[in-house]
């Protein structure tokens, strides 16, 4: 939940940095956890059935946001970066979100990869990727923690998040924004112990 640069964001309170929420909070930490809050209580059910395609991707991000905020499930409409990175063009989202789904489904969702160093190279690049894509406004890292776990379960992997020092995982995904993947891979792989 680092803060985002963003153009004029009419999602916001005007004159404020703080999305418009479902509960009308307008102090950002007051938003920042209630939304971890409504996260994790729909961490606890069971996740929208889909076939790992952007649809599906789309349809993880409402299930998880749907008490915080209208838009959940849409892709964002403004562009956004974070620390000076900035993500792709709104207008670009859907075609490389489309791209990228259709690359993963092409590889058997990684089903292809059956061994591990292999599966987080490969996982490693699609994160990233998506990563760099962000299609949404909010809610980013989660969704893309997320795929990784539905990724590793389909090929038999479990993830053990827990193996993961998050400043460390920040660093590894600030690292593949600017194309190199090896810390991200090295972290999946930490992940799959
Ligand atoms: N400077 C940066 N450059 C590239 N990616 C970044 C940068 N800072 C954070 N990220 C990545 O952006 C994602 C977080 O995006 P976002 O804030 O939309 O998600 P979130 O789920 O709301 O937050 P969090 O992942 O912190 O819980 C994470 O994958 C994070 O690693």
């Amino acid at each position: 939940m680092s803060r985002y640069n963003a153009t004029e964001d009419p999602l916001c309170y005007p004159g404020s940095q703080v999305l418009i929420n479902k509960a009308d909070l307008r102090n950002q930490d007051d938003l920042d956890q209630f939304e971890q809050l409504m996260f994790l209580s729909r961490s606890e059910e069971p996740l929208p059935e889909g076939n790992l395609d952007y649809g599906h991707y789309k349809k993880i991000h409402h299930h998880f946001f749907q008490d915080v905020y209208d838009w959940a499930g849409h892709p964002r409409e403004i562009r956004t970066g974070k620390g000076g990175n900035w993500f792709c063009y709104p207008e670009y989202i859907d075609p490389e979100m489309q791209k990228l789904f259709a690359q993963l489904a092409a590889e058997d969702h990684l089903r292809n990869f059956p061994d591990p160093d292999e599966f987080a190279n490969r996982a490693a690049h699609f994160i990233a990727e998506i990563n760099a894509v962000h299609p949404f406004r909010e809610g980013n890292g989660r969704c893309q923690l997320t795929l990784l776990d539905l990724l590793l379960s389909v090929s038999g992997f479990e993830m053990h998040e827990d193996q993961i020092d998050p400043d460390i995982f920040m660093q590894a995904m600030i690292a593949s924004f600017h194309g190199d993947n090896t810390p991200l891979a090295r972290a999946i792989r930490l992940m799959m112990d």
